[in-house]
């Protein structure tokens, strides 16, 4: 391990929290096991195609599912042309389109097709194929003239690329043509291989055929019997485990590299590398694995500006080039030497992000972080990689790009240097230098694919405090027998019956709603989503609809229920916006909803507490307790002396006079603090709720026993300066 290779990038998909942890355990078994780095031949040299395709002629379809499911295809609404008049439906247990050149296919759900769902588990349970499939595109080949050309489907960001695709034929038979190779110009292209595509029989594309073939639907022959020539074939497919909605800031159909059949190949598609010597001696070939065409025009010493340039002048020398993904490493070089933090760095980042952004608007961008350098002289302060990967992290955020973090991936898990990715401390130099500037010491690359399984978040139901019967409520807690529910005089097992009763009544007397996704504001109710489903449905009518006048008819009405749409939203907009309590006051709720529409966190990515660093919520947390922990002083050790038997201060009584009062002086719009009851069931239920508490607070007075709940309070830390060391940069704010 001492000769470690010292530069370093990770490529993924999505640089998420999760997925750095995944990261580091691969890395670390990577280096366990050195993977030998030759570079592999060219895959078609030794792929037979043979091993790519395979023809299944018989599949076991009984008639009676084979009746079905011709049923199920005719009753399909088909809606986009693809190729010479073939027409498609995408099923799909998600909700996402399946997108290709200049097609986007609507899903329709897959479970509404029983019995192409019982073809598909005939299809997946064949040896053949990967057994994974779970959505398919199904087309209609309506005369025999209809044809797919030359194409292949690598659209990684829906259809995953480790399985199958197993298409299964109905009705006129035709061929599938296969091809190895991308073929640049596809006029040319000779088949090397020709399966049957006859009625009832399946060919299977194996993982990897997409990537190393192309494939197409010749036409078929002409029968007499013009309904005879209508060919259907269904086409299985593994929806991509990856969610394309989360799966990135900008995502884009970007993967139609090869174009489908509607559309043709005119760039060649590359990946480019662009800033310091971080990346520049990034060895293309293995990045690309000899497969994609990775263009790498880093050098060392480059500052912020100069890599905007770099970039600029390879887009404008190289107009043929389509640039499908974009890395880029900056920052280094513009922290060096400098005294003073980054903040001035800010707008040549931005100038940059804005730049890359216009001149590569479909183009999938990452920005690496800085990875941690240690204090090298005087030349870097170790606080300004972290000022500076905020700064990244921000921007990024802010042009929504990826933000490629690998400076975590050169610590261990408690946060100090990891030795087994850092050479030797250099004695002499006195520092680590992971700076990838020594002959010897080649850059290397991780390709990591990681599948994330995104959980679907289920719907939070919360109390409707604003919709409660308080009066109900009152009623039920005037009916309990305080006296006797206290009887035991412990005053935390009153306390826990007086939570538990109360729990009870809120549940009866307050309704539950459920909590919206956070995409809506808090205002969007079921009236809302009454009108916008209209709307939808006008709007979709009117897109379908074949005949003018009836278009018209719909898109009038669709414009109607748009306004209404609008001005509902805003008139519940502005009614929630009003402070209960002060009109004057813009609302919390106003706060809010700023806050869950803001994409800035409170706590930022990497927190630091005695050089400790920490990545996952959990972990922060911990962090920040300790912090404030050590902020107490040694309990005190005064010696007073109290003469308790004389003394009045014993006769303290708590009154429920006095407790009404205080209760119904409280502000109901707070969120209720640990002990989870709310500001406005104790200023609503001040009457009833006063007798039980002046109990509770007498018992716990007198026998000196305090209920743990009461000493719980739920702490905010809030940021206060750009400095990263917790302590000078938080202060905790306690609620209660
Ligand atoms: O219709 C076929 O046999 C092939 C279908 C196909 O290639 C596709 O759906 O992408
Ligand atoms: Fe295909």
């Amino acid at each position: 391990m001492e000769d470690l290779p010292v530069g370093f990038v990770a490529i993924l998909n999505a640089a998420t929290l999760k997925q750095k942890q995944l990261m580091l355990s691969a890395i670390s078994a990577s280096f366990a096991k050195p993977e030998p780095s030759v570079q592999s031949e060219p895959a078609n040299a030794l792929v037979k195609i043979e091993d790519l395709v395979e023809h299944v002629p018989d599949l076991g379809l009984d008639d009676d599912l084979y009746y079905f499911i011709n049923e199920e295809l005719l009753s399909l609404q088909l809606q986009n042309v693809r190729g010479a008049g073939v027409k498609t439906k995408w099923l799909s247990p998600e909700s996402e389109s399946y997108n290709y050149g200049k097609v986007n296919n609507k899903p329709s759900d897959i479970k509404q097709f029983p019995n192409i769902l019982k073809l598909m588990d005939i299809v997946n349970k064949h040896p053949s194929t990967t057994g994974d499939m779970d959505c398919c595109l199904i087309s209609r080949y309506p005369t025999h003239k209809s044809t797919l050309r030359w194409h292949s489907d690598n659209e990684s960001e829906i259809i995953s690329q480790s399985s199958s695709i197993c298409t299964v034929s109905f009705g006129a038979p035709r061929q599938l043509q296969c091809a190895l190779g991308s073929h640049n110009d596809k006029s040319k292209i000779k088949p090397d291989l020709v399966l049957p595509a006859i009625d009832r029989t399946m060919n299977v594309m194996k993982p990897g055929a997409q990537q190393l073939m192309l494939h197409a639907v010749s036409p078929g022959k002409e029968s007499t019997d013009r309904s005879a020539d209508v060919r259907f074939s269904i086409s299985f497919r593994r929806h991509s485990p990856v969610d394309p909605k989360n799966q990135g800031p900008d995502e884009l159909s970007s993967s139609d590299a090869q174009g489908q059949s509607s559309g043709s190949n005119k760039f060649a598609d590359v990946v480019l590398i662009a800033g310091d010597s971080f990346a520049a001696r990034l060895d293309q070939k293995l990045l690309g694995k000899g497969k994609k065409d990775v263009r790498n025009i880093s050098k060392g010493g480059r500052k912020i500006e100069a890599v905007e340039k770099d970039i600029e002048d390879f887009v404008t020398a190289n107009p043929q080039v389509g640039i499908s993904k974009l890395f880029v490493s900056v920052g280094t070089n513009d922290i060096r030497n400098c005294q003073t933090g980054v903040k001035h760095l800010k707008k040549a980042l931005s100038d940059l992000m804005h730049k890359i952004k216009l001149i590569l608007p479909n183009t999938k961008i990452w920005f690496q972080s800085i990875p941690p350098i240690n204090p090298n002289g005087s030349k870097f302060i170790a606080r300004h990689v972290l000022l500076m990967n905020n700064l990244i992290f921000d921007m990024c955020s802010k042009f929504r790009l990826y933000y490629l973090d690998i400076f975590p991936v050169f610590l261990n898990w408690n946060g100090s240097i990891n030795s087994r990715l850092f050479p030797p401390y250099d004695n002499v130099r006195k520092c680590f230098d992971i700076h990838p500037n020594k002959k010897d010491h080649r850059a290397i690359s991780f390709d990591i694919e990681i599948e994330v399984k995104y959980k679907s978040c289920p719907k939070r139901k919360v109390f409707n405090y604003e919709k409660g019967d308080y009066r109900g409520l009152n009623e039920d807690l005037y009916r309990i027998n305080w006296d006797r529910a206290f009887m035991s005089n412990d005053p935390c097992l009153a306390w826990d019956i007086f939570k538990k009763t109360l729990g009870e009544l809120c549940d009866h007397r307050i309704p539950k709603k459920t909590m919206r996704s956070q995409f809506q504001p808090p205002w969007y109710d079921s009236e809302c989503d009454r009108i916008r489903r209209k709307k939808e449905k006008w709007r979709i009518k009117a897109k379908e609809s074949t005949n003018e006048s009836d278009r018209l008819t719909y898109t009038e009405k669709f414009r109607s229920m748009r306004k209404l749409f609008k001005k509902t939203m805003n008139d519940k907009m502005k009614s929630n916006f009003v402070d209960d309590s002060d009109p004057a006051l813009i609302s919390k709720r106003f706060w809010t909803h700023v806050k869950s529409k803001s994409k800035s966190t409170r706590i930022p990515e990497t927190v630091q507490y005695r050089n400790r660093f920490r990545y996952e919520a959990k972990d922060q947390a911990a962090l920040f307790n300790e912090y404030f922990y050590n902020q107490f002083s040694e309990a005190s050790n005064y010696n007073i002396d109290i003469d308790f038997a004389n003394n009045d201060f014993l006769d303290l009584k708590f009154y429920s006079e006095d407790i009404l009062l205080i209760l119904r002086s409280l502000n109901p719009s707070k969120a209720a603090g640990p002990d989870g009851i709310h500001g406005k069931v104790l200023k609503y239920c001040a009457s009833s709720l006063a007798y039980p508490l002046s109990i509770l607070f007498n018992l716990s007075f007198v026998t000196g026993c305090i209920p743990p709940d009461w000493k719980l309070a739920s702490v905010v830390p809030v940021f206060k300066k750009e400095l990263y060391e917790i302590g000078i940069v938080y202060q905790s704010v306690s609620g209660r």
